[in-house]
């Protein structure tokens, strides 16, 4: 593959801007047009777990780090079946994969599951549009003979609604229940897990990544997984110990329309609740408070939040574009994390219940361990209420 970049080949993608800004590259993955919300990750690791991070749906990733495809595609780190993000903008074309786990190229892996990737582009430059503008709307084309309609595709992005009032978790959840038994694969040197005893968790599965059904399962939880759907009855007739609420794409008030009654119901049982991400969202808005609309959002693998309880810094992974206004917790809950980039809400607990959730992603480790203890605590919690 050339590159856009350095060569006169003639661009064979187009990515249009609401605006009518444009950028133009070589395509690579599935043919076709897209149109979706832009964000940019700056994750220098870890892209495959990111375009199969059901949270990515209705989403188009920029990476920001310049390589990406240079391993290639395996067996293990997807987060869900099929790629979920609607596509990806990178700097440079994907090399041959060079990793021992490589059982396939990004760009046959993106074509089979009918998503597409632009290379060959400025994405400083993309960066800088998209922070200028907030997650602007885009149409991305990729078409090998080069022509391209840009007024259709211009249209089609102002035509695209944005993720705003949008609940995907129906369209990423699971159709049915099912029982989940897979322990995290590595553990840190040195690092030694808490054994404890088999807790009963339900897990709603509003796009649930798989690594967090593992985290759950190492710190001794039974999991089994309901679908976004489930109501408060069909949770509690599991006679759950705690009630975990997982990531998930989209609005959270949207989802939050069916979700909220649901989590209240969980409340009034009194049941450990742990939640993570849309998760986290949504038990926010279960317990009273309002979620806001980022203007770019949080993407990436080295945010730093801070516990304000221990005062200590954890290195977290991000995604989100939504976030909780900690202006509208109500009185009882307490604001636990922040984000050191800027201040937003990172976390929050009941003064006087173990219902806790934080906004970043615990199960994907770039600290690598310094947010695992939010599984243990929630272990923890079950242990006390089996104590009595
Ligand atoms: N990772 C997530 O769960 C994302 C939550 C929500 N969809 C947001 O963008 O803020």
């Amino acid at each position: 593959m050339s590159n856009a970049i350095t060569t006169s080949e003639k661009p064979t993608a187009c990515l249009a801007l609401a605006d009518g800004t444009l950028f133009y590259g070589m395509g690579f993955g599935a043919t076709g047009t897209t149109v979706a919300e832009m964000c940019f990750n700056t994750a220098m690791t870890g892209y495959q777990e990111i375009m199969t991070d059901p949270s990515y749906a209705g989403q188009i990733v920029t990476f920001t780090f310049p390589h990406i495809g240079n391993t290639g595609v395996n067996a293990e780190d997807d987060e869900t079946a099929d790629p979920v993000s609607e596509g990806m903008i990178v700097k440079w074309d994907p090399t041959e994969p060079s990793n021992w786990r490589a059982t396939a190229e990004l760009s046959d892996w993106l074509q089979k599951r009918g998503r597409t990737g632009m290379g060959g582009v400025d994405t400083r430059r993309l960066t800088r549009a998209i922070r200028l503008q907030g997650a602007p709307h885009v149409a991305l084309a990729y078409n090998p003979d080069g022509e391209f309609d840009i007024e259709a595709l211009v249209a089609k992005a102002r035509a695209f609604s944005g993720l705003v009032g949008l609940d995907l978790a129906k369209d990423v959840t699971c159709a049915q229940s099912y029982v989940w038994n897979e322990q995290r694969w590595a553990w840190p040197e040195g690092y030694t897990p808490r054994t404890q005893k088999g807790h009963k968790v339900v897990a709603i599965d509003f796009g649930a990544k798989r690594n967090i059904l593992r985290c759950l399962a190492s710190a001794g939880c039974d999991v089994t997984v309901l679908p976004a759907s489930a109501t408060a009855e069909e949770v509690l007739a599991h006679n759950p110990d705690g009630v975990f609420l997982s990531n998930g794409p989209g609005d959270p008030a949207a989802t939050g329309a069916y979700a909220v009654p649901m989590i209240q119901g969980v409340l009034k049982a009194d049941l450990p609740v742990f939640g993570i991400c849309l998760g986290h969202q949504m038990l926010a808005l279960a317990l009273g408070a309002k979620t806001i609309k980022m203007n770019h959002g949080h993407h990436g693998a080295n945010h730093p939040v801070k516990d304000r309880e221990t005062g200590k810094v954890e290195i977290t992974s991000m995604n989100h574009g939504f976030a909780v206004d900690a202006q509208t917790l109500p009185v009882g809950v307490k604001e636990t994390h922040v984000s050191l980039f800027d201040g937003s809400n990172c976390g929050i607990r009941m003064a006087d219940k173990p219902v806790f959730s934080v906004q970043y992603h615990p199960e994907a480790s770039p600290g690598p361990m310094d947010s695992y203890y939010l599984f243990e605590r929630f272990a923890a919690a079950m242990d006390a209420r089996a104590q009595g």
